[in-house]
């Protein structure tokens, strides 16, 4: 049996009746739970289908006279470590209904344990040997620069053939769906079956090694650009299940911005997703940015700025040339371009996959540096 007792606080004044019918409207939420009234400050909820049973007790505050509450104490009961963990996550996201009343960090603290414990979704055949070459020379150097200046381009060895260039132009059907002033190309997602289906999946399988490269490698203790929550050996950085294939015809562009954006109007400290680098591998044969246009634009030390066209008077930029077989990583928080494409004939296509932080756990947008507890948005 896995149980699990976490204390949710309760904020004053609020009196244990018109809570407790808070929880019941909550719970009933969810057809597969049958409520069962124990005795007077505690509730059983079972779950038929997992067997699982949730034990709720409701704890009052003794100084006070008029039954105000102070905590409540949520025991999960379960036969196995899974269904604790989508148990977990169920009341968590079903419990967001009481933020501001109740604290939610203990359970959201499990449920992230739990998920950080889980091993990054590296692709199944994840090319491991690939990226073990591309670093093998210079692996302290390609790590030291990453940590230090947020970005690195290395020499990979995978190259994109013409035939497979043409492949993946039948898969770019679908628009990015974002303003055309900010962005151009054409972009579609695709997963590990569809990467190989268009026999791109050792381009899929080098990027998704990459996460796992930088779970080894990268210390990130004492580092500039530390992940916005500490650590990845305990928690790993892990994979989405697809990765982005864009295309840039003549004329095409994205405009400067972060691919984890400051969140306008709120907390300074507030990122919109849970990306953590954006690895990008390009596959464009003979291409010179200096001729066809289509610079890779990476603005230096644009962490903190929060209007992304702001950096280009601000931060000194390096421009990266996005020839086939290059792969570069950096820090999603660094504010970027992809400048005009100028060549008539070419077209300039790129593979990306974003390496997601480990509390990436459904909720978006977390309030980094804002002191012991991490806060969630929707
Ligand atoms: O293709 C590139 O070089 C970068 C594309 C990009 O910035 C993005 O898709 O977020
Ligand atoms: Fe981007």
């Amino acid at each position: 049996l896995v149980c699990n007792q976490i204390r949710i606080p309760v904020s004053t004044g609020f009196t244990s009746n018109s809570i407790e019918d808070e929880w019941h409207h909550l719970l009933d939420s969810l057809v597969y739970f049958e409520a069962e009234n124990t005795s007077p400050n505690r509730n059983k909820y079972v779950v038929p289908l997992l067997g699982a049973k949730i034990y709720i007790d409701v704890n009052t505050n003794e100084y006070s006279n008029n039954q105000e509450l102070s905590e409540f104490l949520l025991s999960i009961e379960t036969t196995n470590k899974d269904d604790m963990i989508f148990l977990s996550t169920k009341l968590l996201s079903i419990l967001k209904e009481f933020n501001g009343i109740a604290s939610l960090y203990p359970l959201r603290k499990l449920v992230a344990t739990f998920y950080n414990d889980l091993p990054p979704f590296t692709g199944i055949e994840a090319n491991f040997n690939a990226i073990d070459n591309i670093f093998s020379n210079g692996e302290k150097e390609f790590m030291h620069k990453l940590k230090n200046d947020g970005f690195v381009v290395v020499k990979s060895l995978i190259k994109t053939s013409s035939f497979e260039r043409s492949n993946l132009s039948k898969l770019l059907v679908e628009k990015t769906g974002q303003d055309k002033v900010v962005r151009s190309d054409t972009v579609a997602f695709i997963t590990n079956a569809e990467a190989k289906k268009y026999s791109v999946g050792a381009q899929y399988d080098l990027l998704m090694a990459i996460t796992s490269y930088l779970n080894e490698h990268l210390e990130f203790e004492n580092s500039i650009y530390q992940p916005l929550s500490p650590g990845t050996r305990r928690r790993p950085l892990s994979n989405p299940k697809d990765i982005q294939v864009a295309s840039y015809l003549k004329g095409e562009f994205y405009r400067e911005h972060s691919d984890n954006s400051l969140v306008k109007g709120a907390n300074e400290n507030q990122r919109s997703n849970y990306r953590c680098y954006t690895c990008i591998l390009y596959c464009n044969e003979s291409w010179d940015y200096r001729q066809d246009g289509g610079a890779l634009r990476l603005y230096k030390d644009s962490v903190g700025i929060v209007h992304p066209k702001d950096a280009i008077e601000k931060c000194e930029y390096v421009d990266i040339n996005p020839d086939n077989g290059e792969l570069l990583i950096f820090d999603s928080r660094l504010i970027h371009s992809v400048q005009k494409v100028t060549s008539s004939h070419k077209e300039r296509i790129a593979f990306t996959l974003w390496t997601l932080r480990p509390e990436d756990n459904g909720c978006v947008g977390e309030i980094y540096d804002a002191g012991e507890e991490l806060q969630y948005t929707n």
